[in-house]
């Protein structure tokens, strides 16, 4: 892996990459690099439509990524210091494959090449895999109003996609490590034994 540690935690929607994260900063004593949703102008309007909006919500989350991962490079990673991330540039493919399509997908890959395959990537990736009924039960618990109405075959098409990405980047990097956590089996939060092995794990790659 990378000479300083760069770990991101990576899972469909509400798996629990941000809780995850924020505990394995904590414990590891490392920054954590947080996606912000709240001040997100499209999320809202993007659950009410996902054909009219999907264009400009995947280009503002590669532009947001782009920048803050740029600066986390720079600031941060050349600089000696190890991060956790809540998130993986390569979600934005993951999404993005499924919400777009045509002339759009195929402008919007061009673009994502351009941005992003010259960042230095992380060297560990903690993928959370959960099912559909985990998920939204997680969804539901916090509430954040304009996820209620999400479609559960969108949902349930994520899963799958992101058991097909990881599979395919086991492949396609090699030299990346992936660190697969079943959500449904392994409660991080309430059971510390959980979060334990998981941390064993980090660390195992990480020195
Ligand atoms: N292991 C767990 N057990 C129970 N609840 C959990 C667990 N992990 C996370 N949660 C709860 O589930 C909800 C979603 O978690 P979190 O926000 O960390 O998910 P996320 O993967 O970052 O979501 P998103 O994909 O939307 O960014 C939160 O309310 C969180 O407190
Ligand atoms: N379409 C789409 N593309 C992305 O790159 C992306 N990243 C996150 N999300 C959604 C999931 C949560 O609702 C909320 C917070 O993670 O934003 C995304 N949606």
């Amino acid at each position: 892996m990378n000479q300083v540690p760069f770990i991101a935690v990576e899972g469909p929607i509400g798996a629990g990459k941000t809780t995850l994260a924020t505990m394995l900063a904590a414990e590891l004593n490392m920054p954590v690099l947080k996606e912000i949703v709240e001040e997100n102008p499209f999320l809202d309007k993007f659950y009410q439509n996902i054909d009219e909006w999907s264009f400009q919500l995947e280009m503002f989350f590669l532009c947001n990524r782009y920048k803050q991962l740029g600066d986390t490079e720079s600031q941060l990673i050349r600089q000696g210091t190890p991060v956790v991330s809540d998130y993986h540039i390569y979600k934005n493919l993951i999404f993005s494959e499924r919400t777009l399509k045509g002339r759009e997908r195929e402008k919007y890959r061009q673009i994502y090449h351009v941005l992003t395959d010259d960042l230095t990537k992380p060297g560990v990736i903690v993928y959370i895999k959960a099912s559909l009924e985990t998920l939204l039960a997680r969804i539901a618990k916090r509430g954040r109003s304009f996820e209620q109405a999400m479609d559960e075959a969108y949902l349930q098409q994520l899963i799958e996609d992101y058991e097909s990405a990881m599979a395919s980047l086991a492949v396609t990097e090699p030299q990346t490590t992936i660190i697969t956590v079943d959500g449904d089996a392994m409660d991080f939060v309430a059971e510390p034994q959980h979060f334990a092995a998981i941390v064993a794990q980090v660390k195992e790659r990480i020195t």
